[in-house]
């Protein structure tokens, strides 16, 4: 089914669903546009990896959170998020193939983590590891469209652009993206999330707060964003 847009913030089960949800922080991947040498979600922006930057906006907006990495991530250590590896089994049939696995396995590796820690959840938010500025009323506006009967997939669109790593998936489709991972060879985000009853929030405002970093000329940018916002954390801007 196609994504439907939805841009009212109509009567929800938003708060409730809010403090249900598990955070999964994507941070797998190559990385390639970035260049050989330091990962991606590792490089330094405003002296702090960028990946703590995601972790830090999104732990206060979930119960529990967790990053899903093929690579250690000591600099991950100190913020004490479980990093988790994509399914091996998903992975190894991607080595087999020699393909690339990409972010559904991260979604899939988030899914069976919540499962299995929190399995009375029900839903997990991804958030890419390249995306430093996260709103920080992200859960609050993506569980306030949150209704009866409840979609599958709520994914965020800002402009034209669909941010297919940045969404609220339900768990119950974990088995379903094992199946399309490993059976059907399926990567690409859209293709799977289409397949079910897809949503999408259209975030109010411009992509600033969207920025993705992939490129050295990226993260220059992000760090020029980051000096203009000063240290100050920012506030969200409704009730959480
Ligand atoms: N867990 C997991 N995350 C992934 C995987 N591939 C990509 N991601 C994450 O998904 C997000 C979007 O990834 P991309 O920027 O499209 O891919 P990338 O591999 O990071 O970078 P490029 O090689 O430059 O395309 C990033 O946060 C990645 O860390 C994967 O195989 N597993």
């Amino acid at each position: 089914m196609a994504g439907k847009s939805v841009q009212h913030f109509g009567p929800s089960l938003g708060p409730v669903r809010a403090g249900a949800l598990v955070g999964v922080v994507l941070a797998g991947g190559e990385g390639r546009r970035m260049g050989p040498g330091v990962l991606k979600p590792l490089r330094p922006l405003g002296g702090r990896p960028m990946v703590a930057h995601v972790v830090e906006r999104l732990r206060p907006q979930v119960m529990d959170l967790v990053v899903v990495a093929n690579d250690p991530l000591p600099g991950v250590r100190s913020l004490k998020v479980p990093v988790i590896p994509d399914p091996p089994d998903v992975r190894r049939a991607a080595a087999r193939e020699g393909r690339r696995l990409g972010p559904l396995a991260g979604v899939l590796a988030g899914m069976e983590w919540a499962l299995k820690h929190h399995p009375h959840a029900g839903w997990i938010l991804t958030a890419p590891a390249d995306t430093p500025f996260l709103p920080l009323d992200l859960t609050v506006r993506l569980c306030g469209l949150m209704h009866v009967p409840e979609p599958d997939v709520l994914m965020v669109r800002h402009g034209r652009r669909r941010e297919h790593a940045l969404a609220v998936w339900s768990v119950k489709l974990a088995g379903d993206l094992r199946r399309a991972l490993l059976e059907e060879g399926l990567r690409r985000v859209d293709a799977f999330a289409e397949r079910y009853v897809l949503e999408e929030l259209v975030w109010p405002g411009g992509s600033a707060p969207f920025l993705n970093v992939n490129t050295p000329a990226d993260l220059s940018v992000a760090a020029d964003q980051l000096r203009k916002r000063g240290r100050a954390p920012a506030r969200p801007r409704s009730r959480r």
